[in-house]
């Protein structure tokens, strides 16, 4: 199968709280999506450039769900890439690591009856992720990125990306803060999915102990 293309479509300034960015508009060649590539300083020409590589996740990032890391994780790499002056945040529509809003609720349903997040994907006839990271090297690419710094907990996205032939230089971690709406998910991606996430049970439950203790003693 010939490799998927991208096309640059448009171009335009996106001031935010964290500074100005550009944000770019792709069309390709292997689905109708808006892949999207949110940018500060000058990529072109750069090594070491941080990157996101962000999956799309409407409950997490638009509505700031905490069944999941994701809104937290978007708003932290932006803050690096401000931090650093220079750095890009592709986002891919990717929702639901590929299965999609729909499906995702009904995987959501079955975790609330007690199924994780990869045997819910399973039940519903779905890989456990979906993902592929082809569009995103083909943006880096476009962008003139040379090599990466790249803001992740998962392992398969830098092995998927160094096969597609990105550069990445080095990891920066991405973690979250656990609390009892997500840590059953960030424990079945660090056990299940072998995402490189230092979080044990029983010391969640110990912090959240100490919270409720803190609560109950006002
Ligand atoms: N199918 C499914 N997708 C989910 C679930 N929770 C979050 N997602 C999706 O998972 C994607 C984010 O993937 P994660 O596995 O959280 O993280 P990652 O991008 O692989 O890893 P990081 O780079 O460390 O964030 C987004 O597309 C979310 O919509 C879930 O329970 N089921
Ligand atoms: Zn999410």
């Amino acid at each position: 199968m010939a490799k998927p293309t991208v096309t640059r479509m448009a171009r335009a300034r996106i001031p935010t709280e964290y500074g100005e960015f550009q944000l770019c508009y792709y069309g390709n060649t292997s689905d109708s999506k808006e892949h999207l590539a949110f940018y500060m300083g000058e990529v072109a020409g750069a090594e070491n450039v941080v990157a996101r590589i962000h999956s799309e996740c409407f409950t997490g990032d638009v509505l700031g769900s905490r069944r999941c890391d994701c809104g937290e994780q978007l708003d932290r790499s932006l803050q690096l890439i401000a931090g650093q002056g220079t750095g890009v945040l592709v986002y891919l529509r990717q929702e639901g690591r590929g299965i999609g809003l729909l499906e995702k609720l009904k995987a959501y349903n079955l975790q609330d009856q007690g199924y994780d997040t990869v045997d819910a994907n399973l039940l519903l006839g779905h890989g456990a992720d979906e993902r592929d990271y082809a569009l995103a090297a083909r943006i880096l690419e476009d962008l003139g990125v040379k090599s990466v710094r790249l803001l992740t907990n998962n392992p398969l996205k830098i092995s998927s990306l160094q096969a597609e032939g990105i550069r990445v230089d080095a990891r920066f971690p991405l973690e979250a803060g656990v609390h009892s709406d997500n840590e059953g998910y960030l424990l079945t991606k660090a056990r299940r999915m072998d995402h490189l996430l230092r979080i044990e049970p029983s010391e969640i439950s110990s912090k959240f102990n100490r919270l409720h203790d803190l609560e109950s003693a006002d």
